[in-house]
């Protein structure tokens, strides 16, 4: 990997994720720093990974040639129009955030700098993630293969050909461990009303989605339905199930909520 100088502003959890990974995969921690208003998260991150820390921006932009915007979306105009304010000639942006586009960002850093907008997920913290990355066709080669590298070491990444795709890589990958955790969460507590203690029923229901995550991973060459045809016995247990999903339209379910997803990034950039 090319070794440049790594601005990240805002140091909260998707920024710990990338800087653990960055130096876990041997990136040297002296050409990262981090910025953040509040001390604690950053003594953490000095602390543990040997990075440079600071609670100003603009020392920390000035300082490096790749700078990751990683505040939450409400506060990026603010942000970025603060660091306007300083000459940011030669710097390549990089967006972790949802919503906002890179017409948007470019507006609100003033000038028409380098862009990637990339779009992670937080088992990046595990280095399981799966980031989806766009660029615009003036970026450089080498800034988007620089980008993909440092996001590759926190998991899988993959470009997407156009803007609007990264919405749909919000609904699929970014956003989707909450709609898992959400549906664990439903068959444990059912498991709970039907009597089983708590600590048992989270094994179980961890433990099999462990073991399908897997399954999935290790047989790419098999499509999802074959998968699911595995465990469904003719007349058996699970047909009954998947009937009773199915006859409660759990696809329109899903794609219902990915929508919702997709239609709130889009609202995103017009509010922020
Ligand atoms: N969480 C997720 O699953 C995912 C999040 N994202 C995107 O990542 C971005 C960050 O999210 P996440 O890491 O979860 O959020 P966090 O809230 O954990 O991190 C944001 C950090 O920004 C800091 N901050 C606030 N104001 C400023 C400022 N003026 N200058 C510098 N830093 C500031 C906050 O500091 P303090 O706490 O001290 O106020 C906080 O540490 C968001 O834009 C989000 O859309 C993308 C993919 C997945
Ligand atoms: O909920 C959000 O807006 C962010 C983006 C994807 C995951 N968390």
């Amino acid at each position: 990997m090319q070794q440049r100088r790594i601005a990240f502003i805002g140091a909260g959890n998707m920024t710990a994720a990338i800087i653990s990974g960055l130096v876990n995969s041997g990136y040297p921690s002296n050409l990262i720093t981090a910025s953040n208003p509040s001390p604690q998260k950053l003594d953490k991150l000095a602390e543990r990974h040997g990075i440079n820390t600071t609670q100003d921006n603009h020392h920390a932009v000035a300082e490096s040639d790749v700078i990751v915007l990683a505040v939450k979306p409400q506060l990026m105009e603010q942000v970025c129009q603060d660091l306007a304010k300083q000459s940011l000639a030669g710097k390549v942006f990089v967006s972790i955030a949802a919503g906002i586009n890179s017409e948007r960002l470019l507006d609100m850093l003033g000038g028409h700098y380098p862009l990637i907008r990339t779009m992670p997920n937080t088992p990046s913290l595990l280095s399981k993630g799966m980031t989806g990355l766009f660029a615009q066709d003036s970026v450089d080669e080498s800034d988007k293969t620089f980008v993909f590298d440092m996001m590759s070491s926190v998991g899988e990444a993959i470009w997407v050909k156009k803007e609007s795709d990264i919405d749909i890589v919000i609904a699929t990958a970014g956003s989707s461990p909450a709609y898992f955790f959400l549906f664990l969460e439903a068959m444990q507590n059912h498991a709970m009303a039907l009597g089983m203690d708590k600590n048992t029923s989270r094994k179980l229901v961890q433990q099999a989605m462990l073991g399908a995550a897997e399954m999935v991973c290790h047989n790419e060459d098999l499509e999802l339905s074959e998968l699911r045809a595995q465990v469904t016995s003719k007349g058996g247990t699970t047909a009954k199930a998947i009937e009773s999903f199915q006859s409660d339209q759990l696809t329109d379910l899903v794609a219902k909520a990915m929508d919702a997803a997709i239609k709130r990034a889009q609202q995103m950039t017009q509010q922020f």
